[in-house]
């Protein structure tokens, strides 16, 4: 079983936020996906999204890229320099995205271009994102193959996708997603689609370049494991709701939401991988609760609960701000 407290704890005096997310709604049709989410992002620091699927993870990452369709948004989005991502004209979206912030999809086969070599569509955002020549672009798409950790990185330029192993072609979105040195990376749980064995090297290898070019990343994770142990902070979400969050460490020691609490015990006894959900299923959008949407499966539900939605509290007297640790219950563990 992997270590879930080796990470240390961030103070929540790191550096000013470079996002603050407040009250994120998303509706689709008469359904709210994301239900006021707000959360804060430190520079440099690594932020994990956790919850089981079909809990908005990858609808947060995808709002803030404004690559939503068919949804209404509601909420700010302001990263530092940039103002509301939410509310920018798309032109300056067009801009900031790969330069300021970048996302690394899902399934990097059906992100890349089947139809270009994959040294092309890297050069394109090199160019595109620095301004470089074509000859610039080139040595510089070698080199960032290298630290990607690419074999044979100059004759990888001419491959095409399809040439390469599930594993070299996330590889590639990475460099891509790297390019243009954003300070804002979204990983979208980047190596779902990839073998067990390959899919720590590649949340290690997209840590460990996000914390050398001491850029931030949003992590969208289901593992608690994997995401306590390589990111700072984690936020808890359920049903479109943030339902606990805060430093990583204290987050898994001291959870107090019960969510929390299950998540966490199906992961310590099933190890760290294939993290099964709690018991019960979460009540489908035109069914959710008025009050806590977790009522109808919570162990330590009250009949307060189902009528009156908990806001979110500090989990300590002590704390001071939107870093610390906080959660959502009526009746906390
Ligand atoms: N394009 C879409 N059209 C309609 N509903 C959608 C669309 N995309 C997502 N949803 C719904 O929004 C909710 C949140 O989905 P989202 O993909 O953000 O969850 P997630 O936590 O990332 O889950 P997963 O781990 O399965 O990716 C789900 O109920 C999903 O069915």
């Amino acid at each position: 079983m992997n270590d879930m407290t080796s990470h240390p704890v961030t103070t929540q005096d790191a550096a000013e936020p470079i996002l603050r997310l407040e009250g994120l709604t998303v509706h689709r049709g008469a359904a709210k996906i994301l239900d006021r989410v707000s959360l804060s992002l430190g520079r440099g620091e690594t932020l994990a999204l956790v919850g089981e699927s079909g809990a908005g993870k990858s609808t947060i990452a995808t709002a803030l890229m404004r690559l939503l369709d068919g949804a209404r948004v509601e909420g700010r989005a302001e990263l530092d320099g940039a103002g509301d991502l939410l509310a920018l004209p798309e032109r300056r979206m067009v801009r900031l995205r790969g330069s300021r912030l970048s996302m690394i999809f899902q399934d990097a086969g059906s992100a890349l271009n089947p139809s270009y070599t994959v040294g092309r569509q890297l050069t394109t955002t090199l160019r595109r994102t620095l301004g470089l020549s074509r000859a610039e672009a080139r040595a510089k798409a070698v080199e960032l193959f290298t630290s990607v950790g690419i074999n044979d990185p100059d004759g990888r330029m001419s491959a095409f996708p399809h040439q390469l192993s599930g594993g070299m072609q996330q590889r590639v979105m990475v460099a891509i997603a790297l390019a243009g040195n954003p300070d804002l990376l979204l990983a979208d749980e980047p190596t779902s689609a990839l073998d067990v064995t390959i899919q720590a090297q590649i949340v290690r290898l997209i840590l460990a370049q996000t914390r050398a070019r001491g850029a931030s990343c949003i992590f969208v994770l289901h593992d608690l494991a994997l995401a306590s142990q390589s990111c700072d902070r984690i936020v808890v979400l359920y049903a479109g709701q943030v339902v606990e969050s805060g430093p990583s460490r204290e987050v898994l020691e001291r959870s107090r939401h019960p969510y929390t609490r299950q998540l966490k015990s199906c992961v310590l006894e099933i190890g760290s991988k294939d993290l099964t959900a709690p018991e019960g299923t979460v009540p489908p959008h035109s069914e959710m609760p008025v009050g806590c949407r977790f009522a109808t499966r919570c162990p330590r539900a009250l009949p307060r609960c189902a009528g009156e939605a908990p806001p979110l509290v500090p989990a300590r007297d002590d704390a001071t701000g939107p870093l610390d640790h906080q959660f959502a219950c009526w009746n906390p563990e």
